[in-house]
């Protein structure tokens, strides 16, 4: 069974999709079996995969429907996807109407993880529905942080989610880690601001952080990981050492 890792945090533009992504394909490569559901109507970590968004089966099935046959193979071995289309956009509304939907992702998805190591999922910048929803199917949450001010900006409201989370819907859900992104060595602000994460998260946070690399904003556009894309980059080196401290953390 697989371990179920929601890649969260309500703040836009933190790296969230990027870390789903490149840490995906970075564990792939490290021969795990891994699923990403991608939860975001902006379906970024889809066309990052190199996969086209509204697709004919995709989440919003999955979670309407409890459509089963939704996972699509990427290009990169060891790596699927459940693909997320705009119209997910909608969904919150149509789904918050019924009964104890806090919980359709976690049933509908638990026969379909039976054979990965890993199920990592996206999620959109806010606390809504669907980030719900993938909080309580999750054993894990993954936070990553941009190295920049304001960094812990909203961190107290996350943790009063998480908490909400555990006191009514899933009381194991734990931090996996917390991931620097965009770091500039160079600055003493990303130093600074990696100290006052520590100060909160202490030793959550992984010791490897994630450079701000231009190749990392390229990929995307080329729907590729950064093993596709520039596998000798900073990037690419970076997400390896990541995958590789948070295997050892299990
Ligand atoms: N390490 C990095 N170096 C350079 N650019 C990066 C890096 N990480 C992310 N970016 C870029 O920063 C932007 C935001 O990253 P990303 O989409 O991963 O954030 P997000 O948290 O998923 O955003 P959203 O909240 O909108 O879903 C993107 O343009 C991405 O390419
Ligand atoms: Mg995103």
């Amino acid at each position: 069974m697989a371990k179920v890792i929601t890649v969260f945090n309500q703040k836009g533009g933190v790296g969230k999709t990027t870390t789903v992504v490149n840490l995906s394909a970075a564990l792939a490569k490290l021969k795990k079996k891994v699923l990403v559901i991608d939860m975001d109507p902006q379906a970024n970590a889809t066309s990052g995969l190199g996969v086209e968004k509204d697709r004919e089966k995709n989440v919003y099935d999955l979670l309407t429907d409890g459509e089963s046959e939704v996972i699509i193979k990427t290009k990169t071995k060891n790596l699927d996807l459940i693909p997320s289309t705009s119209d997910l956009a909608g969904i919150e509304i149509e789904l918050s109407q019924r009964e104890s939907w806090q919980l359709i992702l976690k049933q509908n998805i638990s026969n379909l993880i039976e054979d990965y190591d890993y199920c990592i999922i996206d999620s959109p910048p806010s606390l809504g529905v669907l980030s719900m929803m993938a909080l309580v199917a999750s054993d894990s949450i993954l936070i990553p942080v941009q190295s920049e001010y304001y960094a812990l900006e909203g961190v107290g409201q996350l943790m009063d989610t998480i908490t909400l989370v555990k006191n009514n819907f899933n009381p194991n859900l734990k931090i996996e880690g917390v991931v620097m992104c965009m770091y500039d060595s160079r600055t003493n602000l990303s130093v600074q601001v990696c100290e006052e994460v520590k100060g909160f998260f202490d030793d959550l946070v992984y010791k490897n952080v994630i450079p701000r690399n231009v190749r990392l904003a390229e990929a995307p556009s080329y729907g590729m990981t950064i093993f596709e894309y520039d596998k000798f980059s900073k990037g690419a080196r970076s997400y390896t050492k990541l995958a590789k401290e948070f295997i050892n953390r299990e």
